[in-house]
């Protein structure tokens, strides 16, 4: 299993290497010190930083039914001047909804009379969409959001009075809110929260697919309402209006995660790239009749990734003022933006190339078949897999290549950096959940100003993907400062969003780690010590260095009463003393341990136990206690699950010269425990840990044949740390031990093995 080394000091002093341990897993948490909620909050759907005011302050989108109440009070007017009615930061999106007028009667009762005016609603809000989508797509991006802005303003006080027009020409009060694309609606504001998390494979049914959307009317499974409300749709629609509803009954919203359909708020289907989104979630006041095409579909975009988080597919977006966003994530992915003026030609013409060969490399809808061409979301999963894998293809081709010119990767961010007319888009999913963005429109979502979203750092991970750069948000978890991109968290079925404020007034995104998410008891838990990053589980072998035990008296330690542990589980501590360890420890059943986990929940994390170890001071129930093997060892008070992680080695991080000097002094000095025991453990080959003069228990955990833990090493925030976990179950009074691994001697001196195990190899080397 191990690989051992071998150390020796320079004036003959024998330094033995043990411990070799090999990483069991790969992957990461990304555990951050700073304490900031993944939250938002500000007006009127305006997304602001986490930062503004109160830092502990929920999660706020004010949605629009709030706004609409001010309405009511306030939208009688024959005039439009909103700077007369409305705050200033209210009108666009009071005047934008082109239900406000509507909601200024919301009394009555006659439903014939609401489909009527919805329909007026509905179509007042398509042509507001459309139109505005259109110019958008039609301008650059550099003053995008002003003038989507002024356009907005522009629109709304045309919106306004031709609803005030219709609604008083009509003079037909409505009887319910006819509102289809508030962000209040998301999270079904009113009925219920929806923070529990989407499972991975609802999220995972919402990616695009190269099939057309299923029309089952009779779809088995489903809620009976949802049904219902499906075959109310189905029924009103023609056949071929039909197919842009999803009755399917399975299938999920990409950006909500959400199953359920309604009237006023259908489950929509692409046309070409077949994600299908609620109409509230996507912005989308009335379906068009014939085929829908989501965003970067209507307007010819290939190839196209989000800004936040790099990533290709799901239901996107326009992105506004991104520029520094993605020169950000450009920089985390080691690209140089400025080269593109020196080759701009060849560039071009290199990323043209590897456009084709992207196309080439998967079977391409016939273009004659399709409206407008495909985007990087219908393309098949081998390049779409590909694309994801995107910042990394890049690292590996920088890597090779050192030059940006050479970058053989082309989405809409790299093109972006030659050319500032293309387009952004942004996630849904990244634009609603990152902190700092804001959504000009509530009601059409056309766009999500990302300016003010948090800049990707190079040196920020993100814990699930495991890669740099990209807007990431942190566990919601009080303490937990794990960090991952909400579109990787939106995978795993890791987002939640929540109706908040005593009147359902707003709606909170948040996002939990996979540890938190896994074990929400964890929550109340408060992790006294400031985890940082745990990067990644070194794949190295790693070592003690230990002269090894040389008085070998067994009289006055302590002996088994009933015989040497055989690595089973004998209790070598008596009764009373392990009762007094209780005691101490407050725990009411000695085994007491931490919920039991699967070997498959060990294999798939054991990072994620570094975590918990932390946040449930795990060393608590540790003891130094004599030991049957030499002189003091590490004893549990508690059961110990297999998988656990039981201690951490801690000690002064020193280099190879000052481990060799150290050692040689520890051996020539006075202090006979020095003399007689080693406390250094090799993380890799340039470090050793000292635990001699400054040190955690682990130091004193003896060497076993047979042992209970196995010994490895992870990063934290680029800082290895020794942990051990346990390999089997571990009962309360034994002894924790590992195998330290020694390298073996044939010659020299031989140090004697007291562990005492079955399978004793007799001598630690
Ligand atoms: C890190 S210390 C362990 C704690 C030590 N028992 C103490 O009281 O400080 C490592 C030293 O313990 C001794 N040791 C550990 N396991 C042993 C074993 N199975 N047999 C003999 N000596 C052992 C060796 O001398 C070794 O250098």
């Amino acid at each position: 299993m191990a690989e051992p080394t071998h150390v020796h000091t320079k004036d003959g002093v024998r330094c033995r290497s043990f411990g070799c341990m090999k990483a069991l897993s790969s992957g990461e948490v990304n555990i951050c010190s700073r304490k900031v909620r993944p939250v938002v909050c500000g007006k009127y759907g305006e997304i602001c930083n986490e930062l503004i005011g109160d830092v502990s302050r929920p999660a706020k989108i004010v949605p629009l039914s709030r706004i609409l109440k001010t309405s009511r009070r306030d939208t009688l007017p024959n005039t439009c001047d909103s700077k007369q009615t409305f705050p200033d930061e209210l009108k666009k999106t009071i005047f934008c909804g082109s239900d406000a007028g509507y909601n200024g009667f919301s009394n009555l009762k006659e439903e014939k009379s609401a489909i009527h005016h919805s329909s007026i609603c509905n179509e007042m809000n398509v042509d507001l969409s459309l139109e505005e989508d259109e110019k958008m797509f039609t301008n650059g991006f550099d003053e995008e959001n002003s003038m989507l802005e002024k356009k907005l303003d522009h629109k709304s006080k045309k919106n306004c009075s031709k609803l005030n027009r219709k609604v008083f020409t009509k003079s037909k009060p409505k009887s319910k809110e006819i509102r289809k694309r508030s962000l209040c609606e998301l999270t079904d504001n009113g009925k219920k929260s929806t923070s529990e998390s989407f499972s991975l494979v609802k999220i995972s049914k919402c990616m695009p697919k190269m099939e057309a959307g299923k029309v089952s009317k009779n779809a088995v499974g489903s809620k009976q309402n949802i049904r219902a409300s499906s075959e109310v749709n189905s029924e009103k629609l023609n056949p071929e209006h039909r197919s842009l509803y999803v009755m399917d009954s399975d299938a999920f919203c990409c950006v909500c995660g959400g199953s359920n359909k309604d009237e006023i708020n259908c489950l929509i289907e692409c046309s070409r790239c077949f994600i299908k989104v609620h109409q509230a979630c996507y912005g989308v006041s009335k379906v068009p009749k014939g085929h829908w095409y989501c965003r970067p579909c209507r307007t010819n975009s290939r190839d196209i990734v989000c800004v936040l988080c790099g990533y290709g597919g799901g239901a996107m977006t326009c992105a506004l003022r991104s520029r520094t966003i993605v020169k950000g994530l450009l920089k985390a992915w080691n690209i140089e933006t400025d080269s593109r003026h020196k080759n701009a030609v060849s560039s071009a013409q290199i990323m043209e190339d590897d456009l084709n060969m992207l196309h080439s490399s998967g079977p391409m809808l016939e273009s004659s078949m399709l409206p407008v061409s495909r985007p990087v979301n219908t393309e098949p999963l081998s390049t779409a897999a590909w694309k994801m894998d995107f910042p990394n293809q890049l690292d590996v081709l920088q890597k090779s290549s050192g030059n940006a010119n050479n970058v053989k990767v082309h989405n809409s961010i790299t093109a972006g950096a030659f050319d500032s007319t293309v387009k952004q888009w942004v996630h849904m999913v990244c634009g609603l959940w990152t902190p700092g963005t804001r959504c000009p429109n509530v009601d059409t979502m056309s766009a999500f100003d990302v300016s003010g979203a948090s800049h990707p750092k190079a040196n920020v991970v993100c814990s699930i993907c495991n890669r740099p750069g990209g807007s990431c948000i942190q566990c919601r978890v009080v303490n937990c400062s794990v960090k991952f991109h909400p579109w990787c968290a939106h995978q795993k079925g890791l987002l939640q969003s929540e109706v908040e404020g005593a009147e359902n007034e707003s709606v909170g995104f948040y996002g939990r780690c996979v540890l938190h998410a896994t074990h929400p008891l964890c929550e109340s838990g408060s992790d006294p010590f400031d985890i940082e990053v745990v990067c990644s589980i070194e794949k190295e072998f790693t070592c003690a260095r230990t002269e090894g035990y040389k008085g070998r008296k067994r009289d006055g330690f302590w002996h088994n009463l009933h015989g040497q542990s055989r690595g089973k589980s004998a209790c070598l501590v008596p009764q009373e003393q392990l009762n007094a360890w209780i005691h101490i420890n407050g725990q009411k059943s000695s085994t007491n341990g931490l919920p039991k986990l699967t070997v498959s929940d060990v294999e798939y994390d054991c990072r994620k136990e570094y975590a918990r170890y932390k946040q449930m001071k795990g060393w608590k129930h540790l003891v130094v206690y004599k030991s049957g093997i030499h002189a003091l060892g590490l004893y549990t008070s508690r059961f110990i699950s297999r998988g656990e992680m039981v201690v951490e080695y801690v000690g002064e991080i020193v280099g190879l010269r000052v481990a060799d000097k150290r050692e040689i002094e520890y051996q020539s000095g006075r202090k006979l425990q020095y003399k007689s025991a080693c406390y250094f453990f090799r993380i890799d080959k340039e470090h050793i840990i000292d635990a001699t003069c400054k040190g955690g228990i682990a130091r004193f955990v003896n060497h076993s044949c047979l042992p209970n833990c196995v010994a490895k090493v992870i990063s934290v925030r680029n800082e290895k740390k020794v942990v051990f976990f346990a390999e089997r179950d571990i009962y309360p009074g034994e002894e924790i031990t590992y195998d330290y691994h020694f390298n073996h001697e044939d010659e020299g001196k031989k140090i004697p093995c007291f562990c005492n195990s079955k399978n004793c190899r007799r001598y630690l080397n």
